[in-house]
């Protein structure tokens, strides 16, 4: 986990507003990208970083960590959800996913949306080129129509 916390005003304005201030953005793409240093990716050689706000400010950082199987890679968006979970942490304000990728938002891969929308599905997704600009949208947006822990409630 970072020192660094997020400021409980900036907290409350990105729940209000549904986008976090440009510095905090920043803050957490330079996270990100600080995670991808420790990609394990010698296979597709595509390395990720991803870091993750929790609703209380804490941040939570994760590589892609793959496998000689293949199958058995796990992506840096669910590392750090593992990492935050794992720690207490089941409320996430905002995920960042980084790349090494110039001209193009990279965007979760749907298991990792299933895996995050388990969480949440106002999540805010932020994804990013190499040099840092972003594009956003909602976890909801990325993954309409979703199944989730409501569903397991719905009589039957
Ligand atoms: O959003 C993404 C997309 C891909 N990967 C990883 C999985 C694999 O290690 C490599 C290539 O798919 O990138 C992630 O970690 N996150």
């Amino acid at each position: 986990m970072s020192a660094e916390n997020i400021p409980s005003d900036e907290l409350a304005q990105a729940l209000e507003t549904g986008s976090l201030p440009p510095q905090t953005v920043k803050l957490l793409h330079h996270h990100a990208a600080t995670a991808k240093q420790n990609s394990y990716s010698p296979y597709s050689k595509f390395r990720v970083g991803a870091s993750l706000l929790t609703h209380t400010g804490e941040i939570f950082t994760g590589c892609n960590v793959e496998n000689a199987s293949y199958g058995g890679a796990i992506c840096a968006e669910r590392t750090a959800f593992v990492k935050a979970v794992s720690e207490g942490h089941k409320k996430f304000l905002a995920v960042v996913v980084a790349t090494d990728v110039e001209d193009a938002f990279i965007s979760p891969c749907g298991f990792c949306r299933q895996f995050m929308v388990e969480f949440g599905k106002e999540l805010l997704v932020y994804m990013t080129k190499a040099d840092g600009s972003h594009s956003v949208q909602k976890l909801k947006e990325l993954l309409p129509h979703s199944f989730g822990p409501e569903d397991l409630e719905k009589p039957r």
